[in-house]
């Protein structure tokens, strides 16, 4: 099927990229594979379709609109992007629209980042490093630069890195953490990038044989051989060839992938708040949420450039999607003047949000992604379907927990290298790194600051909503979100509390209202019908289905003396039976609730629908003051309520 293009007039109307802003985001939709072409047929419509608004018009922003579902279809998915490439737009063109400028910037001092991101088999690997018949970004960029500064007496260092589980593996050497190499040809380059394109290598193989999902990054260096053994920084241009998003709730049924996914859907969070901060000029940007923001610091900051390459998948993902709105997002710009046309369309993104968890009828499923469409729909409904009325981008919100995650060995790191050595090959090491951890103390100032932002919706002054926090601490969280069942806290990324998100706007709720939604999730938990029934086993992973993996099975502790006397009870009735273990899991998942408030972080607490930052303030004044733990729920609520309503 050929795709076809709305508008084809895009060279002659958005006739280069702007790169007067600090991130540009730009969308690249997959070409199609042998195999999607075979299934498509010649007469489908496409799932992506790009529109262009003229440069020329007065009210134009010279961004693009991406939409989703057949054209026949009563609703459309609007995004707007910078711009977005096309499935016959190949690699070559996106090199000299985006590619070109900011090596011309590079080599007149600032630093620039390309980072490419979207769900799995979106073609990001193949626009970043290129097949085996298509030249990627990275080798058309070095090769470029050889050619511009053949004559200067420039010498080039290039690493590769890979980053999993948040940890940084060198590629060029995994027994030096960090290492540097000089590279002479373009023919030396592709030598080198056999270990970015090979397979990931850090980690053993699943049991599945899958390999391990990992983002790969590589940085150029181009300094002045002047200048090797100087201060002076290198010029820097990185490429990140981030792991595919995918929602991590589909891989839950593994806590291995979970951890895995939870990890690099993370990075893409901190990613986008680092965007989000730099094009609205905020004031602190929260690199220190990421591990890979962390290291592209000095790249992205000041007057550098960045490129966020959005792949989309040419059919129906929702993943794609998904990402899609983030990017679209991430383009919006806080501080702007909205027109009342702007407003219109911002409206309408965030309506078409809502649409996301929206199976897109009449759609033959032949992506590996559309496989999860349906349970998705209904994750992503939960997620997506609240009361989604806010439509400013202040909806984007940095993580707050992530500061936490960094390794130490970074932090330690941090102490320790504080100036940025360049180093020639021989030396072969720790150059890398010296790099990453510069600015250390402002770091910490920055992750001040993620943590500033994140006020919650009680505060007036209306700081941007928390927006890409869905994926953090699992490990410590998932428990209680899933079995209390927080109506919101389930939600994924900016869509999140939906119902506070007019706060923004016209201020605090009253605090009865707060207090209220606090008792009702509590009548929630306490009215919920246990799950305390075993899931059956998959036997056949084969047959996998995601219809077994997303609620996490409460399970009652059993003391000696239960297990002696469940053993000898003989209940007269299934129903007497259900109802005597289902209390008892009640009881459990309050005592569970109550372990939490008794102990959590405030960070933590306010994670909580209903606690703001006013209120776990107090539950940890309370937890202070008082001599021994909340025994009660209900006693804890009518303590704060008689406080907060002195
Ligand atoms: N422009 C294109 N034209 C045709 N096929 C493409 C194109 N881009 C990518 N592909 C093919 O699509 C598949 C997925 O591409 P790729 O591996 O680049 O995706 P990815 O986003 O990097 O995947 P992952 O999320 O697993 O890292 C590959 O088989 C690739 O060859």
């Amino acid at each position: 099927m050929a795709f076809s293009t709305p508008d084809s007039n895009r060279l002659k109307l958005n006739t280069g990229p702007r790169i007067s802003r600090r991130v540009r985001i730009v969308g690249k939709i997959r070409g199609f594979t042998d195999q999607e072409s075979e299934l498509s047929g010649r007469d489908s419509k496409p799932w992506v379709t790009v529109s262009r608004t003229n440069e020329n018009d007065s009210d134009s922003s010279g961004k693009v609109t991406i939409s989703f579902g057949d054209e026949g279809s009563s609703r459309k998915d609007k995004y707007e992007l910078d711009d977005c490439y096309e499935q016959d737009d190949d690699n070559d063109i996106i090199f000299s629209r985006e590619m070109k400028p900011l090596i011309s910037e590079v080599l007149s001092g600032r630093n620039a980042s390309i980072i490419a991101y979207g769900a799995r088999g979106s073609g990001k690997t193949h626009t970043i490093q290129g097949s085996a018949d298509k030249q990627g970004l990275a080798t058309m960029t070095i090769a470029e630069i050889f050619s511009q500064t053949k004559d200067a007496k420039i010498a080039i260092f290039v690493s590769f890195y890979e980053v999993f589980q948040d940890h940084v593996y060198d590629l060029l050497d995994p027994n030096h953490p960090e290492v540097q190499t000089t590279v002479d040809s373009i023919s030396h380059f592709h030598d080198l990038c056999a270990c970015w394109t090979g397979p990931c290598y850090s980690t053993p193989k699943t049991p599945l044989q899958m390999p391990k999902r990992s983002h790969k990054g590589l940085m150029i260096h181009i300094v002045s051989v002047d200048d090797i053994q100087g201060s002076k920084r290198p010029n820097v241009m990185n490429f990140v060839d981030l792991a595919g998003y995918e929602d991590s709730r589909r891989s839950s049924k593994d806590g291995t992938m979970l951890t895995e996914s939870t990890r690099i859907n993370k990075s893409l969070y901190a990613i986008m708040n680092v965007v989000y901060a730099l094009n609205t000029n905020e004031k602190r940007v929260p690199y220190r949420e990421g591990k890979l923001t962390r290291m592209l610091q000095e790249s992205l900051g000041g007057s550098n450039r960045v490129l966020l390459l959005t792949c989309l998948n040419p059919i129906l993902c929702q993943d794609t999607l998904y990402i899609v709105s983030l990017a679209s997002r991430a383009c919006q710009s806080a501080g702007q003047i909205l027109t009342s046309s702007a407003m219109k369309s911002k409206k309408q993104t965030n309506q078409q949000v809502r649409l996301m968890g929206t199976p897109l009828s009449g759609k033959k499923n032949n992506s590996a992604c559309n496989l999860s469409g349906r349970k998705l729909f209904s994750e992503r409904k939960t997620a997506i379907s609240k009361k989604d009325e806010v439509t400013s981008a202040r909806k984007f919100k940095p993580l707050s927990e992530n500061a936490s995650t960094i390794t130490s060995s970074f932090h330690k790191k941090d102490e320790v290298t504080s100036a940025r050595k360049f180093k020639p090959l021989s030396e072969n090491a720790s150059t890398i790194t010296s790099s990453f951890h510069k600015k250390t103390s402002q770091d910490k100032s920055n992750s001040d600051s993620s943590e500033a932002l994140i006020l919650s919706a009680e505060n007036d002054s209306s700081p941007p909503k928390k927006a890409m926090d869905l994926e953090a601490t699992p490990e410590v969280h998932c428990d209680i979100k899933e079995i209390i069942s927080f109506p919101d806290e389930d939600v994924v990324g900016i869509e999140k509390k939906n119902e506070y998100l007019n706060i923004d706007k016209v201020g605090s709720p009253p605090l009865s209202a707060r207090l209220r939604e606090i008792t009702n999730n509590l009548r929630l938990l306490e009215a919920s019908t246990p799950l305390n029934m075993l899931m059956p086993k998959q036997s056949d992973s084969s047959q996998e289905t995601l219809e077994s993996y997303d609620i996490i099975e409460p399970k009652t502790p059993k003391t000696e003396t239960d297990v002696r006397t469940l053993d000898i009870v003989k209940y007269s009735s299934p129903w007497e039976r259900f109802h005597t273990r289902s209390s008892g899991v009640k009881n459990c998942l309050v005592q569970e609730y109550l372990n939490f408030l008794n102990t959590a972080s405030k960070e933590e607490l306010r994670r909580i629908q209903g606690i703001g930052e006013k209120r776990a303030t107090y539950i940890l004044e309370l937890r202070e003051e008082s001599p021994e733990p909340f025994k009660s729920v209900n006693g804890l609520m009518r303590r704060m309520a008689g406080q907060l309503f002195i």
